[in-house]
């Protein structure tokens, strides 16, 4: 077996906002300039995740009239306390490992998950904007002209349905987020979009919604719940990150799991699956 790669650990303290990514000039000036910024646990990423910002583009481009110039993840901070968070630095690893292998145009911004405080979502997405807008002006539309970038969170509908229930947000945060940024929301089964929007309904001009064409519903906790059941997690999630989770030890039963590469397998391979030069042939 390999030896474990050392989690690095970014600090606040070389913090710089990524935008290695971000277009630098818009291919037609006449279309809004639009950033999508996904907000969640990303405990661990998955490739639903990374969809959801595909699935996203595809429907800006059909549908709307803006031009997507960056994407960016942003963990939530261990001050979220939620149930099977693992460490920021690994969720942070874990996310970038995904993007820097799966993806030309999805950032992952760790200002968020570095903070030891938890940092609501209009905070974050306020961040964004002085990042991208106040701080570089925006983006270049032609003959060196730059336009404002709209700041839009990207997330599902199991989120957006989190704020019609009491005492979740604040509702002037809903209202700040809603009515300066607003949604781009991915359906997501087990989750009544038209119930969801119901009460959002004064800000329906600011939220979009995204069909999935190829109902897809891996979740994190599924891949929690397969890691402590000893499961298989190939295909799932993208494969530098079940290398990580395996050389880590993240999700088992007692905070570690066993790592099957020992036995011929692939690291995070099923236990069912056959052994290579096992056959009697
Ligand atoms: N299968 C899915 N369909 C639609 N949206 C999804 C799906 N999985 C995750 N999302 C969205 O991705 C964002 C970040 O999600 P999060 O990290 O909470 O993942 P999760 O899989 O829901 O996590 P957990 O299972 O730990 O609650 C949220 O906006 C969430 O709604
Ligand atoms: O800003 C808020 O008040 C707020 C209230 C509830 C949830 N959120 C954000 O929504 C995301 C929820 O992630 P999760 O994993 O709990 O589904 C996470 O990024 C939270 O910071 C934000």
């Amino acid at each position: 077996m390999s030896a474990p790669v050392a989690a690095k650990t970014p600090t606040m303290d070389n913090y710089t906002f990524p935008v290695n990514r971000l277009k630098k000039q818009m291919d037609n000036p006449e279309k809004t300039p639009l950033a999508l910024i996904a907000c969640g646990s990303f405990s661990p990423i998955t490739y639903l995740h990374l969809r959801m910002f595909e699935m996203c583009a595809d429907f800006a481009r059909f549908s709307t009239d803006f031009e997507i110039v960056g994407g960016w993840i942003s963990p939530v901070s261990d001050a979220y306390k939620k149930t099977g968070l693992a460490k920021a630095a690994h969720r942070i690893n874990m996310c970038q490992l995904a993007v820097d292998q799966g993806s030309s145009w999805i950032m992952v911004d760790t200002w968020e998950p570095l903070r030891e405080e938890y940092t609501v979502t209009a905070e974050v997405l306020d961040h964004f904007n002085a990042e991208i807008n106040d701080v570089r002006g925006g983006v270049e539309t032609s003959g060196g002209a730059k336009k404002k970038v709209h700041i839009a969170l990207l997330a599902g509908a199991d989120l957006i349905q989190t704020m019609s229930t009491p005492g979740v947000w604040a509702p002037e945060d809903i209202d700040y987020i809603l009515r300066n940024f607003g949604a781009f929301i991915v359906e997501r089964s087990g989750t009544d979009i038209d119930e969801a929007l119901s009460t959002l309904q004064q800000w329906k001009d600011n939220i979009y919604v995204i069909q999935q064409l190829v109902q897809n519903d891996i979740s994190s906790t599924k891949i929690r719940l397969f890691r402590r059941r000893d499961m298989s997690i190939r295909y799932l999630v993208p494969e530098p990150v079940v290398h990580y989770i395996e050389e880590h030890s993240l999700y088992g039963e007692d905070g570690g799991s066993s790592t099957h590469e020992k036995d011929g397998k692939k690291p995070g391979e099923s236990l069912g699956a056959p052994t290579p030069g096992s056959s009697s042939t």
